[in-house]
């Protein structure tokens, strides 16, 4: 199985289990991520947790290896989509959203964390929307979530560098929530958020849904999604992914 769902103390905790291949995206676990979404909707938790096993990887994106056989628009469009719908789910889930990012997220790893209410980042991760030097932008709506998410200069900038930040960058632009160093640290940042009621935090986030709503964040989202299948279909996007798959073949 490439991923789990686990429940305790009604908190729902999704781990990508790939670290061999720092826990890309096959689509066994896209549809771990629509199940996430299902059950988060209509199950009796506080908040949603999303992480990786092993310490290396959170996500390093799509599973090129599997990903790269999509030349076209039309063979990319459908894979994004689909990814991008699951974590549109997942943003709009009525519960808090939480990645715990325990290690380098690159590429859609990013945008999956950053589709999340807040990112406790482990010291050593290093993360990124690297996406520009495979000649692509961000398809599965993380570079519509990041503009929301910081501030315009600090999220142009990081999507445009297209390198992965250290934990101590990402505290200062402010994707990063807290820096984790030891397993207390996560306790510590809860601990205020565990003395009010679920129905508050549900009720706060029903705010900020109702703020997506009336700004058309489906839509833009789909206009990424779109946008990205484009450039995807350009040689200079599979020069770059052939270039990261033969690296070690010479
Ligand atoms: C598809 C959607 C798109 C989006 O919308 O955003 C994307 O996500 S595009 C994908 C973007 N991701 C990448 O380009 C990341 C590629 N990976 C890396 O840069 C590095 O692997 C890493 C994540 C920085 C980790 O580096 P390191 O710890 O040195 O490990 P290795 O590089 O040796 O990787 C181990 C092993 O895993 C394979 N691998 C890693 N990431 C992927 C991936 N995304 N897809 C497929 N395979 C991946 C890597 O090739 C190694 O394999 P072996 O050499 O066979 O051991």
């Amino acid at each position: 199985m490439a991923y789990r769902i686990d429940i305790t103390d009604q908190i729902m905790t999704f781990t990508i289990d790939r670290p061999h291949i720092r826990n890309a995206v096959n689509s066994e676990v896209m549809e771990g991520l629509e199940q996430l979404a299902l059950r988060a909707n209509h199950e009796d938790i506080r908040v949603v947790v999303i992480t990786a096993s092993g310490d290396q990887a959170f996500c390093s994106g799509g599973d090129l290896s599997v990903f790269h056989e999509l030349k076209t628009e039309q063979q990319a469009w459908p894979m994004l989509n689909r990814m991008g719908q699951a974590l549109y789910a997942i943003k709009t889930l009525p519960v808090p959203v939480v990645a715990l990012v325990n290690g380098t997220a690159v590429g859609g790893g990013c945008e999956i964390a950053t589709a999340c209410d807040y990112r406790l980042v482990r010291k050593h991760a290093k993360c990124g929307f690297i996406q520009g030097t495979l000649a692509i932008t961000s398809g599965w709506g993380g570079g519509t979530y990041l503009f929301e998410a910081l501030p315009h200069d600090a999220a142009l900038k990081m999507l445009s560098d297209a390198r992965a930040y250290s934990a101590e960058e990402l505290l200062a632009n402010g994707w990063a929530s807290a820096i984790i160093e030891e397993d207390r640290d996560v306790d510590h940042f809860f601990a205020s958020m565990k003395r009010v009621l679920p129905s508050v935090h549900r009720a706060y986030k029903a705010m900020a849904l109702r703020k997506w709503q009336a700004t058309n964040l489906k839509e833009r989202v789909d206009q990424e999604i779109r946008q990205c299948a484009v450039l995807w279909a350009e040689p200079a996007h599979h020069m770059a992914v052939d270039g990261f798959l033969n690296k070690n073949k010479k």
